[in-house]
């Protein structure tokens, strides 16, 4: 672009043409649990909008991505839906948790086991460095199966607080369907929990907008409170609030 010696004109052009066209953020989110408890499905339901027919097992990692927009900013939602089986996890495990800015744990509500062995899946993540700073959030998938519950609200939310994550429970099966069994209107819980962690991320992590040089670099927060928190979820505080 030439610059015509006007300052006026200069910042003008800038504005209209020549500025790069805003970065998209992309949050990286690690969705860990036992296998068979619904990860695929839950990050397949956030991604594609629907069920998936049919899954097999996942070996490594699958990754699905979905962009968003919040108060104005595209974000690019990167789901890494991580194999539950040990055999299927090896080779890829230290990949995962790369710059991750999220996890969700997962547990199934018909299914002890996979609710005992989340201290594994914490210890993993402990193991792979990843500090307090990292929000994470509990997931109880399967609530549509009510009639199979083995591991109930009370005690997963004693769990949660203990490990001061919130903790939501959810289907990816019909996702209308909240902890209690209700359905609320045609809300879905699933795409209100992964946003609920993208609302998290970005009160976290302000934009940096690059400055003229004649400014001193700065960080601008153009963050708004946009937690909205599901059902259950107690244990983040919004600092903008
Ligand atoms: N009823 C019901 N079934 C579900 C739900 N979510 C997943 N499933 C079923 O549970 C089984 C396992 O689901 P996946 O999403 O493949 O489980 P995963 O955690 O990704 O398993 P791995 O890839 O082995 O780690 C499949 O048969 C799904 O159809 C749910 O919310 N409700």
């Amino acid at each position: 672009m030439a610059d015509s010696g006007s300052s006026g004109e200069f910042s003008a052009s800038l504005t209209s043409s020549t500025l790069p066209p805003p970065r998209t953020r992309i949050f990286k989110i690690i969705v860990i649990g036992d296998s068979g408890v619904g990860k695929t499905c839950l990050t397949y339901r956030f991604c594609a909008g629907k069920f998936p027919e049919k899954t097999e097992a996942t070996i490594g990692v699958d990754f699905r991505e979905r962009l968003v927009e919040i108060d104005g900013e595209k974000i690019k939602i990167q789901l890494w839906d991580t194999a539950g089986q040990e055999r299927f996890r090896k080779s890829m495990v230290q990949h995962y948790y790369r710059n991750v800015h999220a996890v969700v744990f997962v547990y199934d509500i018909t299914n002890a086991a996979s609710f005992r062995n989340l201290p594994a899946w914490i210890e993993e993540c402990r193991q792979h460095a990843l500090g307090n700073e990292v929000p994470r959030i509990l997931v109880g998938n399967k609530c549509d199966l009510q009639d199979s519950v083995q591991v109930g609200t009370e005690v997963a939310q004693q769990f949660a607080d203990t490990h001061s994550m919130p903790l939501f429970e959810t289907s990816a099966k019909n996702s209308n369907i909240l902890k209690d069994g209700s359905s609320r209107g045609s809300s879905d819980h699933v795409e209100a929990i992964f946003m609920t962690v993208a609302h998290k991320l970005r009160s976290q992590k302000p934009l940096v907008l690059s400055q003229p040089s004649d400014r001193a670099g700065g960080t601008v927060n153009l963050s708004s409170c946009g937690d909205s928190r599901g059902e259950g979820a107690r244990s983040w505080g919004c600092s903008s609030c």
